[in-house]
């Protein structure tokens, strides 16, 4: 494509002419191969003004600048400026990639808890109704069962409008996306329209460092969403909702647990019954349902509300809403295993005390027969973790079951010994079992019925690491694994 093509929705003015034709939209001049434009973005670390001159000696054919050059630039390089050279680099993306968002049925999430929970309902409704759905967040870019680790929840804008093509090229007809506030904020989802927007609440996260000013900068970046949307719907229950949809020319859909909602939740109840533990309740308004939802925690009524909301807009059958949210899960947060037997066995990414005493609280308010939690700790990581995860599993759980993590250059069993030090704080009861899957089956065979137990810490990895090497380890094949080797049914 010919660069002023590229450049159709930005505004520029012209520093030195020429119309090349741009191979490819580059923002770090590393990448950079002759024929294409590099983008200058000014970051927090560095000043990508200051690659221009190697980016010219590699063969870049034109220049989006926003500050002027220390250098003279050849003349068969052309150099535009424009104030912004990020959102400048999102509307080139989004060129550069045929717009593929008006291609796909597309939503994005914002707010400050639950975004990638929502994201996970809405993609597995959608599957459930046929469509075929790629997500981009937290989690990574995930389509076609793959996933590809990114750097950002929200990804620089270039990332995106690729994915976005990908996602299509490989069939997919929907996509949903975490919107996160610094993502907004530095116009990487600029040039996009998405058929919906979702917040899902405000709270104080995320200010100071690289980050928000303050509260009310952080409000205003996540504002912007609205103004890029066709239909919006909002947790009503948060009162910053107002501020946050006021920007948005249409009517916005409600959801929420109070009267004023217009898709109202109600009769919820925490859902324990043969391994499955989740949210139950019940819709009026909108939509007259009843639901089962399988991820715990009152707070996941809200997110599937959120998640009705945002499907509601497309011709959707209550049916996958019912479905789906009866299975929708985020990898290695909660997750639900499938195991023989009347407990439930849960795979969480907690590895830190907040964390644990997060997911142990919420599983706490299902009254198990017993709550056991199997965790270690990192080696090469401060020791206060391991005395405040020692110390928050002795006071939350029934049980638990020391092991093995990433013990990187360390000894386990000196980690072991640290995470003893915070547990002996408690009363808490708890054993020791060093190598992982035997710790995993200690767990299995001896769960009793209507126990809870949370392999903590691994998440969604699938490995490792011990002495600079990551050994594959995934959890849901250890079971697996143990069931086998056990012959349990
Ligand atoms: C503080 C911040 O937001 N930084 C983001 C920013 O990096 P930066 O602008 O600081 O980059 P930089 O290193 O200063 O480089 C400036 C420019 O020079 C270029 N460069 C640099 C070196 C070189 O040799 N050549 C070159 O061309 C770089 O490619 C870049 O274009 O732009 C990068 C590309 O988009 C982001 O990956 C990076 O996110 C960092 C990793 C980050 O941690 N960001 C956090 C604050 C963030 O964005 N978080 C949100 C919310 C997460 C949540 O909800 O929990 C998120 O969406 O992830
Ligand atoms: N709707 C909600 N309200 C309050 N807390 C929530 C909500 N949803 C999730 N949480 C809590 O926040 C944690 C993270 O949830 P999730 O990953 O869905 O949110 P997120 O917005 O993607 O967060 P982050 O930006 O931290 O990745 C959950 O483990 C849970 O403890």
């Amino acid at each position: 494509m010919k660069l002023y093509d590229l450049l159709k929705h930005v505004s520029y003015t012209v520093v030195q002419d020429g119309d090349p034709v741009i191979s490819d939209v580059i923002y770090d001049s590393r990448k950079v191969e002759e024929g294409t434009v590099f983008v200058c973005l000014k970051g927090y670390t560095s000043d990508g003004h200051r690659y221009a001159q190697p980016a010219v000696e590699k063969g870049a054919a034109a220049l989006v600048i926003s500050d002027d050059l220390d250098f003279a630039v050849p003349e068969n390089v052309a150099v535009v400026k424009t104030a912004d050279t990020r959102l400048a680099l999102a509307l080139m993306s989004a060129e550069h990639f045929g717009n593929p968002a008006e291609e796909l049925m597309t939503v994005a999430i914002t707010g400050t808890k639950g975004k990638t929970t929502t994201t996970a309902m809405i993609a597995e409704i959608f599957e459930q109704a046929g469509i075929k759905t790629g997500t981009i967040g937290t989690l990574g870019i995930v389509y076609g069962g793959n996933t590809y680790k990114t750097d950002n929840t929200t990804p620089e804008s270039y990332e995106i409008q690729k994915a976005l093509r990908a996602m299509i090229d490989a069939g997919c007809k929907a996509m949903v996306i975490e919107a996160s506030s610094i993502g907004l904020k530095h116009s990487r989802l600029a040039g996009m329209t998405f058929d919906a927007a979702v917040f899902t609440n405000f709270s104080d996260d995320h200010i100071g460092g690289v980050e928000h000013k303050d509260m009310a900068e952080y409000l205003y970046c996540k504002s912007l969403l609205f103004r890029q949307c066709r239909k919006a719907a909002a947790n009503c229950d948060d009162p910053a909702w107002r501020d946050i949809t006021k920007d948005f020319a249409g009517d916005i859909l409600t959801y929420g647990f109070s009267e004023q909602a217009q898709l109202r939740a109600k009769n919820d109840r925490l859902l324990s019954e043969n391994g499955f533990i989740g949210v139950h309740f019940e819709t009026e308004g909108l939509k007259t349902l009843s639901l089962d939802v399988g991820v715990p925690g009152k707070f996941n009524a809200y997110n599937a509300l959120a998640a009705i909301c945002a499907v509601s807009f497309f011709d959707i059958p209550d049916k996958a809403i019912i479905d789906g949210l009866k299975i929708a899960h985020v990898q290695g947060r909660v997750e639900p295993v499938s195991v023989p037997g009347s407990y439930s066995l849960l795979i969480d990414y907690a590895h830190n005390a907040l964390s644990m005493e997060n997911v142990l609280t919420t599983l706490r308010q299902y009254n198990p027969n017993r709550l056991i939690t199997m965790f270690g700790a990192g080696g090469n990581r401060p020791k206060v973790r391991r005395f405040e995860m020692g110390e928050t599993s002795g006071r939350l759980s029934d049980l638990s079951v020391i092991t093995e993590d990433n013990s990187r250059f360390e000894d386990v069993m000196d980690i072991i010994e640290d995470i003893k030090t915070g547990l002996h704080k408690t009363d808490g009861k708890y054993v020791v079992v060093p190598k992982r899957k035997e710790a995993i089956r200690y767990c299995m065979l001896n769960a009793e019925d209507g126990d809870i137990i949370v392999l903590a810490g691994k998440g969604h990895e699938d490995y490792q690491e011990i002495k600079g090497v990551k050994y594959h380890m995934d959890e849901r094949e250890l079971i697996r694994e143990i069931i086998e080797e056990e012959k349990l049914s």
